[in-house]
């Protein structure tokens, strides 16, 4: 169980590989997300090695699929103990009511977040899927429609929090990935913040994985995040 705002994704091949990493790191100091190649790699697993070692854990499948099927398999989620798990709001206001709806009939306490934009998507991609708006405004319209659904918060870019904190309030929660401390590298990200820059934006969370993962000393990457932090 942990207080900090940081969330390192455990983006690796093999169970082997991902617990590796997750015993050098402090279930008092993060939590963990597990994405989509690891739990495809390692299934559940993979979820009971985390939560065996005190962490708690993020599951980011980001579901997306008719609404009985995406209520069904965030069930599944949360019935494995996740911290957190997620759904895209792209699914649309059914999808998200129905898993929401579920969590609660089931009295599972579950974080229920949506993806609005990814991060590593500029408005010039999402004109090449006919969406003819900026990253900030689509951010927003998601938002406010995974509220209004009775989701928890949303997955979105630290540039996007700030108005994300005036428009859904603060306990809202803002889960922002494309965290790039000034030592680490852009790789796909598109809409990137600092650490710090994104905590003053708002977020609520960090999820920050190569930066430290794949970092010569990862555990001297997290240290400076920290202190940055502070
Ligand atoms: O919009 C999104 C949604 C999810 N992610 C995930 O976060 C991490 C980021 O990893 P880095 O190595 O720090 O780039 C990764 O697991 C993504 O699947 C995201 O980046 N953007």
């Amino acid at each position: 169980m942990s207080e900090s705002p940081l969330i390192i994704a455990l983006d690796y091949p093999s169970l082997d590989a991902a617990l590796c990493m997750a015993d050098q790191l402090d279930p008092a100091r993060c939590r963990l997300k597990v994405g989509k190649e690891l739990y495809t790699r390692s299934g559940p697993a993979i979820l009971e090695a985390l939560h065996g070692r005190g962490f708690d854990v993020f599951l980011d499948l980001k579901f997306h699929d008719i609404p009985n099927t995406v209520a069904g398999a965030v069930q599944a989620a949360a019935e494995q103990g996740v911290w957190m798990v997620n759904v895209h709001a792209s699914g649309g206001r059914k999808m998200m009511e129905a898993a929401a709806e579920r969590l609660v009939s089931q009295g599972l306490d579950t974080h229920l977040i949506a993806v609005t934009v990814l991060t590593s998507l500029q408005e010039s991609d999402l004109r090449e899927v006919g969406l003819n708006v900026s990253p900030a405004e689509q951010v927003e319209r998601l938002a406010l429609l995974t509220q209004q659904s009775g989701l928890h918060g949303v997955v979105c870019s630290a540039q996007e929090a700030s108005h994300l904190q005036a428009v859904c309030g603060e306990s809202f929660l803002k889960v922002t990935p494309g965290i790039r401390p000034s030592f680490a590298a852009v790789n796909d990200q598109q809409r990137i913040m600092t650490p710090s820059e994104a905590m003053q934006a708002g977020s609520t969370h960090l999820v920050i994985g190569r930066p430290v993962t794949q970092a010569s000393d990862p555990m001297a990457a997290l240290a400076a995040i920290e202190a940055e932090l502070q």
